[in-house]
Formats: structure tokens, sequence, C-alpha cells
């Protein structure tokens, strides 16, 4: 005989009103969807000097959703947005990542995926110098671990000037920075992110810096300073 039972039903009435809600969601995504599709026609042609990336309204959206939800779903929020924002980003053209990270492989892969979503794809690269050289010709975005041994973040002082740190994955004192050739008016409104050569990571030269490596006198921080990128201070970028 077919189960009838009052819990059965109450079931079958829950989950069709999920089927009606993921109607309402898909109508809603799909929409979303498409008006990312001609942001991304009203922003830089394709052969334009940036990246579609915006980070600075990647993290408004975020920001905005998650203080609208209710706290116990603000983490579902932030991982499902990340997601959605993603796929709208992919609309303009697939995200391409390349992450570099000897000594942690998975711990900086995770960051970036949670960061870029789905939609991404993503490759595990080997050689930190290929990587920049292939973000600064605009394929796409490298995540390169610091404190790896490998002091690469040197060259976007000296040889990479086209490319911006734009976000940090790893916790307060990032263990991993993703670099991209991004506007700088799009950078994020977080802490800046300064190399430069003799400093001491600490308040040595008026600015208050969180060291997060340093190499043979070249030092790699952050700080709360309103820098502009590319000036005298060696600030490279900035973080969400
Ligand atoms: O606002 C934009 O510039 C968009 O391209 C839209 C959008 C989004 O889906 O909200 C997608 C990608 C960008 O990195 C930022 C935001």
């Amino acid at each position: 005989m077919t189960d009838i039972s009052p819990e059965h039903m109450a079931l079958a009435a829950l989950r069709h009103e999920i089927d009606l809600l993921d109607d309402e969601l898909l109508a809603l995504f799909e929409r979303r969807l498409a008006i990312a599709a001609r942001v991304g026609k009203a922003k830089d042609a394709p052969s334009g000097p940036h990246v579609k990336l915006r980070p600075d309204r990647e993290q408004t959206v975020l920001d905005r959703v998650i203080a609208r939800a209710a706290p116990d779903n603000s983490e579902a929020v932030e991982s499902l947005w990340r997601q959605i924002v993603g796929w709208g980003l992919a609309r303009q053209g697939r995200m391409k990542v390349q992450v570099w990270s000897p000594v942690e492989p998975t711990r900086a892969f995770d960051g970036a995926r949670l960061r870029f979503g789905a939609a991404a794809d993503m490759r595990a690269v080997y050689d930190p110098q290929a990587a920049l050289k292939w973000a600064a010709e605009g394929h796409g975005v490298a995540v390169l671990a610091v404190n790896s041994g490998d002091p690469w973040w040197i060259g976007l002082r000296r040889e990479w000037s086209s490319l911006s740190v734009f976000d940090g994955f790893g916790g307060d004192i990032p263990t991993a920075l993703a670099v991209g050739k991004i506007d700088p008016a799009a950078l994020p409104n977080g802490p800046r992110v300064m190399i430069d050569a003799g400093g001491d990571a600490g308040d040595g030269s008026g600015i208050r810096r969180r060291g997060l490596a340093t190499h043979h006198g070249w030092t790699l921080s952050l700080t709360d300073a309103r820098l502009g990128v590319g000036g005298d201070e060696g600030c490279v970028g900035a973080i969400g």
C-alpha cells in the first residue's frame, strides 16, 4: 500500500515548496546571468587593458548580501554568492587561474576555488615567473604562495608593474596572493600590499606595516595606510 501518512504528506508539501522556490531562484539566476553578460559588454572591450574581474564591485556585492542575511546564514550566503558572481564573470569570458604553491598545494588551490567559484578554469603550475608573464599578458590571474622560498613578489615592483595584487588567501596574514591585470581603480577596499627595499616590516618608515615575507632586504607587507598603487611607497595592490 502507498504510504499516505500525515508525515509523508507534510514531507511532500515541503518538497513541493522547495520545487516552487527552485523555479523562482532559477528564473532570477538566469536573469542575473543575462545582465552580467550585458555588464561585460559595457566594460572594456575583450582586448582592453584589464581583465573583466572587478574585485571592488564583488566586495560591494558580497558585503551587501551578507549584511542583509540572517547571521546564521552568512557563511552559506557568502559561499553561494561567490559562485553566483563567479558565473556572472564567466558570462563575460571564462576566468582562468594559475595556482603556484609548492609547499602546501591544496591550501592555495582550495582558497582560490572558494574565491573564484566552480566557474573558474584553475590549473596548478610549477613556475611562478611563467605564471606572472601569463597574467601580465592578460590571459587570467595567478595565485602564488608567499614564503615558499621563491621571492617572486619582488618582481611585482621591478618587472611586472602592469600587475596588481587584488586578494589574499589563508587568513589575516595571507599565505598566497592573487595577482592580475586589474584596473587599479577596481581594487578592493582593504589593506594595501607593499613591497620595499631595506624595509623592516615594522614602523621605521612611518607607515605601519604587517610583514608577510622578507628576502635579501626586500619586504612584502600589508598596511592600512590608503596608499595609491604604483607610488614611491611601493604599493602593489590591495586585498579585501
Ligand atoms: O559589476 C560588474 O562589473 C560585473 O561584471 C558583474 C559581476 C557580478 O556578477 O556581480 C561579475 C564580475 C565582476 O567581477 C563583478 C561583478
